[in-house]
Parts: structure tokens; sequence; C-alpha cells
């Protein structure tokens, strides 16, 4: 079954949805975003997700120092990297789970991604505002035939209820990444958190 990991959750009301709905992965931006969290507030939020529920820091050229501070705080399972960090960053977060976000517009971007040995590569359409978040889709077709094991795919960028299922039948990967797809006008929905894990569970909206 496909692993689903809802992002930016700021509110202790979706983060019960987002547990009752069973998803795997819980994320919290920490980075610049209309979605960031304090410390203090991620702090209290992660006290309601129970295991095996996995907590992601999101960072953005963030130093280790503080990435592993925020991790040990709050605390967090999994670190995921949005932006520009090298292999030697990856490599200082262990033995933290973690994930490199790769923008991709085009081929040379996804192949970009073998750079990194991390545990997971989160294909994701560029930023706009911020470095991620955009609520964008990228051409899926441009990760066929990518030496990346799928088991190590996450997929990401303007997902929703609507959509999901077909990006799951075309890129078959380990996980799926959600964030303005399942809000309106910019605050997380009920609805369509619900209606996102039965579509990605049971292939129903
Ligand atoms: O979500 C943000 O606001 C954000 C800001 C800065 C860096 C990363 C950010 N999000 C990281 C994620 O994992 C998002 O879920 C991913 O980019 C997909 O977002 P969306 O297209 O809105 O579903």
């Amino acid at each position: 079954m496909v692993r689903v990991k809802i992002c930016g959750l700021t509110k202790k009301e979706h983060i019960q949805v987002a547990v009752e709905e069973q998803v795997d992965y819980i994320g919290f931006v920490f980075a610049k975003s209309k979605r960031q969290v304090t410390v203090e507030q991620a702090k209290v939020l992660a006290q309601s997700i129970p295991e095996p529920i996995q907590k992601v820091g999101v960072f953005v050229n963030e130093t280790v120092e503080n990435m592993l501070h925020i991790a040990k705080e709050v605390p967090l399972d999994v670190i995921q990297l949005h932006g520009q960090e090298s292999q030697q960053v990856v490599e200082a977060l262990k033995p933290y789970t973690t994930i490199k976000a790769i923008s991709v517009r085009t081929k040379e971007d996804v192949q970009k991604a073998a750079q990194y040995n991390v545990d997971y590569y989160l294909f994701d359409a560029p930023g706009i505002e911020y470095e991620g978040g955009s609520g964008n889709t990228f051409d899926w077709t441009l990760l066929e035939n990518t030496k990346i094991n799928r088991q190590n795919i996450i997929l990401a960028g303007g997902l929703t209820p609507e959509n999901v299922g077909r990006a799951i039948e075309q890129v078959e990967p380990y996980g799926i990444d959600v964030s303005s797809g399942v809000e309106i006008d910019g605050q997380k929905d009920e609805m369509r958190m619900r209606a996102f894990m039965n579509q990605t569970r049971n292939g129903v909206v």
C-alpha cells in the first residue's frame, strides 16, 4: 500500500483528522512558508501524534546543528531537505531517516537525484513563492526510466483527491505527499483530507 505524507499541518484539529485517517507521515514546515511552525508549536502538536505515524521536519538550507536540535526537541523521526543541501549534510543527519526533495522541470533534474544517497527522494514541482508547497504538478512522465528505485520515491506537487489515483497508477511510488490539495483558502480542510485518504486507500473520493 502506498504511504501517505500530509505536510504543512499547523492545527491540532487537523492532526486529529490525519491520525484518524491513519496517515503514515505528518510534516511540519520549519522553513519560510505560510505553513511555517515554530519549534514550540511543533512540540505541542507532536504530542497528539501516536506511533507508528512518523513526524517529518521540513527544512530549507538550514544548518545541521539547528536541524539536529529541532529534531531532538520536537521530537522528529524524519528530516526532509527541501533546499539546495549537499550529500555532506545528508550524512551529518544520520541516523535520522532523510528525504531529499528534488524540484523537477526536466529529465536532467530527475537525474540529479542520483548524486544523493538518502532514504527517500521526494520529486516535487518547483516552488514559486516558497521552496515547496506550490500546489502545482509537474510532468510525471519525466520519472519514467529513472534509475531510482520506486521503493525510494515519494511523489509530491499538486496532488489532490481528484488526481492522486491517476498519479499512483502512473508513477507507482513508495509514497505520496500532499499539502495544498487538501486545503481550502489556504487552510487544511477535513473533508478534503478524508477524501484524499479514501482515494488513496480505496480509490473512493
Ligand atoms: O509547504 C510549504 O509551504 C513548503 C514551504 C517551503 C518548503 C517546503 C514546503 N513544503 C514541502 C512539502 O513537502 C509539500 O508537501 C510539497 O512541496 C507539496 O506541496 P503541494 O504541491 O502544495 O501539495
